[in-house]
């Protein structure tokens, strides 16, 4: 491909001629030294971390001739070297032109917000794929498109990857692409080339505010407002508090969803019901023209806007209403609200709440249920702020009957500690509570004293299948678990029955 080609749209000065630019075709793009060789261009940036610009020296000595910079590198006499004036910027523009622009041919809707991004896309391609719209996913749980998958280092990846993604699709007969949009990746232009049809902002929240993250809340705020400029159409749950900020900084046409205040699809009627396998909410949506009922295998208010908004995008999509509901009333996200039938006595959910704001949401939501006691197993990750400790014991020293503290990816901290921590929430609460520091042993015990009627929350892990130890992601399944200590239970207690 012509170096011109992939710079197109990408304003840079050079030390180079133009005719020798003009001339220079290129195999690839790479943002890591370590993946350059000769006939690529090696993108330089400035990172959270380390400066990218270290390393232009050693792309050079691994072949690579051709350079985006930021700031001036000695090199040898062959180097041709574009300056620009930002190279993450530069990046996306580059990767997108270089993969053919790709997300120009798909239609593709970006979800933001703190919370519900993982749970609204899969939702969204669980129903347009039975609608027969060839839908593909990215996100935190990673990338999937025709029953395939791949793993995602970030929510929101690189552009190079996104493009790159988006091409593979697009080659592969995708038609529709669901995508998280995480501020980091908004921060760090990653989807600054990304031509998005529809943008969804669930809900707003203070998170990822800090060192490498962002300075402040308005920040954090300002980078989730700027999809709504990225995208044509923009579908907001208006009962958020930021909402309004959210739509002040749009260009898009806006369009809103809510339960509470006014606005374009507003549900009403809502009940909740309990299965075995499943914990049940149906309402009624009500727009300007029309009034329908709508069912989801999912819990609570939260479940509700999430579905909201995927109603929104297959009304916006023109989707048979029918074909849209009975798919959403089927629609489930691994890990999130997640119902395991390993016990037909009690009540088991696996979810991924990990910070204080959605630890309360489920919690919350499932007292909202008949239930005997709330049993909650949590930890918290080791290493990290303490802060997010004490919320998440705060939380549920309030609203259980019981608590398992646990380990939860300790990392290099020892679980005890992280425990302890957590632990000081509980004093004066009436909240009972036992300190099992293996995940394992913890998830056996809270199986083991399981009644009648009880519901069990495992929460933090959500989808993950595997336990940050030591730095190392040692395989580790909860769903597993629970059915083997389960069946464990039911088989000895059909011994003692049978002995009796
Ligand atoms: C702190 C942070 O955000 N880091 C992200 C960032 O890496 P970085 O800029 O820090 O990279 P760096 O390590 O400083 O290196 C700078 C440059 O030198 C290059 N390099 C480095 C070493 C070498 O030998 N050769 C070389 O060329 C690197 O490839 C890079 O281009 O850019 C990388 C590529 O985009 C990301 O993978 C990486 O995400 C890390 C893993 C991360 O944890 N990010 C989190 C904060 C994040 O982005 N989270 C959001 C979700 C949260 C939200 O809602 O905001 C997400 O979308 O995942
Ligand atoms: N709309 C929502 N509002 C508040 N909480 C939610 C919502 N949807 C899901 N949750 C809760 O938050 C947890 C994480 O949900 P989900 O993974 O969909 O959000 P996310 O935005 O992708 O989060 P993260 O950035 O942490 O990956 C769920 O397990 C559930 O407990």
């Amino acid at each position: 491909m012509k170096l011109l080609e992939v710079m197109n749209g990408v304003e840079f000065t050079s030390q180079k001629p133009w005719n020798e630019i003009e001339n220079t075709e290129i195999k690839d793009i790479a943002y890591n030294s370590s993946k350059c060789e000769d006939g690529y261009i090696f993108v330089a940036i400035k990172g959270e971390t380390v400066d990218g610009h270290k390393y232009v020296k050693d792309a050079y000595k691994r072949g690579t001739r051709v350079f985006i910079l930021q700031d001036d590198v000695e090199l040898g006499e062959d180097a041709i070297k574009l300056f620009v004036k930002d190279s993450r910027i530069a990046l996306s523009n580059m990767s997108s032109n270089y993969f053919g622009n790709p997300s120009r041919e798909l239609k593709v809707i970006g979800v933001t917000g703190t919370k519900g991004k993982t749970t609204i896309t899969n939702y969204i391609s669980e129903v347009l794929n039975q609608a027969g719209i060839n839908t593909g996913v990215i996100g935190t749980n990673g990338t999937f498109y025709n029953g395939k998958s791949e793993k995602t280092v970030n929510t929101t990846p690189e552009s190079y990857e996104l493009h790159r993604i988006f091409r593979t699709m697009l080659d592969e007969g995708v038609k529709c692409v669901s995508m998280e949009v995480s501020s980091g990746g908004i921060m760090m232009n990653r989807v600054e080339d990304v031509n998005f049809d529809i943008g969804i902002f669930s809900n707003l929240s203070p998170d990822h505010i800090g060192p490498k993250e962002h300075p402040t809340f308005e920040h954090y705020l300002e980078c989730k407002a700027k999809l709504f400029t990225l995208c044509d159409h923009g579908i907001i749950n208006i009962d958020d508090k930021h909402a309004k900020d959210i739509i002040k900084h749009a260009t898009c046409h806006i369009e809103t969803f809510g339960i509470e205040k006014d606005a374009d699809l507003k549900a009403k009627n809502i009940k909740y019901s309990r299965e075995l396998d499943s914990l049940g909410t149906s309402f009624d949506v009500e727009t300007k023209d029309d009034i329908f009922n709508a069912y989801i295998c999912s819990p609570g208010t939260f479940s509700i806007y999430n579905a909201l908004a995927v109603i929104s995008v297959c009304r916006y999509l023109k989707i048979d209403q029918r074909l849209m509901l009975d798919a959403l009333k089927n629609a489930k996200v691994k890990g999130r609200v997640e119902v395991l039938p390993v016990l037909d006595y009690a009540t088991v959910i696996i979810d991924y709440a990990h910070n204080g704001v959605s630890l309360e949401n489920i919690l919350q939501t499932l007292k909202k249920y008949d239930h005997n006691r709330l049993i909650c197993l949590f930890g918290s990750v080791g290493g990290r702020t303490k802060l997010r400790r004490k919320e998440l014991g705060d939380v549920a020293s309030r609203e259980c009957d019981l608590c398992i503290l646990t380990g939860d990816n300790p990392d290099f901290e020892d679980p005890m500690d992280v425990i302890n921590d957590i632990a000081k929430s509980f004093e004066g609460s009436k909240c009972e509570y036992i300190k099992v520091p293996d995940r394992e042993e913890a998830i056996i015990k809270a199986i083991e004293i399981a009644k009648e009627g009880d519901m069990i929350v495992f929460a933090g892990k959500g989808h993950e299948e595997y336990q940050l130890i030591k730095g190392e992601r040692v395989p580790f399944s909860e769903t597993e678990i629970a059915k083997k200590a389960a069946a464990k239970l039911m088989e000895s207690r059909k011994i003692m029955v049978e002995s009796l």
